[in-house]
């Protein structure tokens, strides 16, 4: 396992470069000892910061009403914060494959507790939502988005894409 974590480190060899250009996360999915050995082991990390999280570092989350777990593999955080903090909505977001067993494994009776599965780098998008905002507002969204969604260039990973929908007024173009 801790091969397969050293692989998967950015300063490594290219985990790619070694597996028909499959990523990490692709070979996870195809590979069920692996997976549960990786994300067992996340379990056992995100427990102990869980528990020091909820504990000593309670006003980090004050007035905060809602937050996602992105990239919150199988939920072990975002179910003890959804615990500790019952009026706090939590949603634990990560791979379909991942997100799977959230609310079976723990996470059931947890009634502020979502889970989304999907994939950081397919698309954002905005209906009806920069409207709202200033020209230095929107340039702020649409900058994360773009960044969120930017795939990995180097990589030749596929590009996500931001979809805006806006109404705007009737243009005659006759
Ligand atoms: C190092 S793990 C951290 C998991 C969790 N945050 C924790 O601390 O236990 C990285 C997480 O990113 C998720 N991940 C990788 N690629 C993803 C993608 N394209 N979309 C959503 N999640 C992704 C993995 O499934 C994994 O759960």
């Amino acid at each position: 396992m801790l091969s397969a974590w050293y692989l998967y480190s950015a300063d490594a060899v290219p985990f790619e470069a070694g597996h028909d250009g499959a990523s990490f996360w692709e070979c996870m999915e195809k590979d069920p000892a692996q997976k549960k050995a990786f994300y067992e082991t996340m379990v056992g990390d995100s427990k102990l910061v869980a528990g020091v999280l909820v504990s000593e570092c309670r006003e980090v989350f004050d007035g905060v009403e809602s937050l996602v777990d992105v990239g919150g593999g199988t939920g072990t955080m975002a179910v003890a914060i959804a615990r500790a903090f019952p009026k706090l909505n939590c949603t634990v977001f990560d791979l379909p494959h991942v997100v799977a067993g959230v609310k079976e494994k723990g996470g059931g009776d947890v009634e502020n507790l979502h889970v989304v599965g999907g994939s950081i780098d397919t698309c954002a998008l905005l209906q009806w939502i920069l409207h709202d905002w200033d020209d230095e507002g929107c340039l702020k969204i649409l900058k994360c988005c773009r960044e969120a969604v930017a795939g990995d260039e180097e990589k030749k990973k596929k590009k996500g894409k931001v979809i805006i929908v806006v109404l705007t007024p009737k243009i005659n173009l006759t």
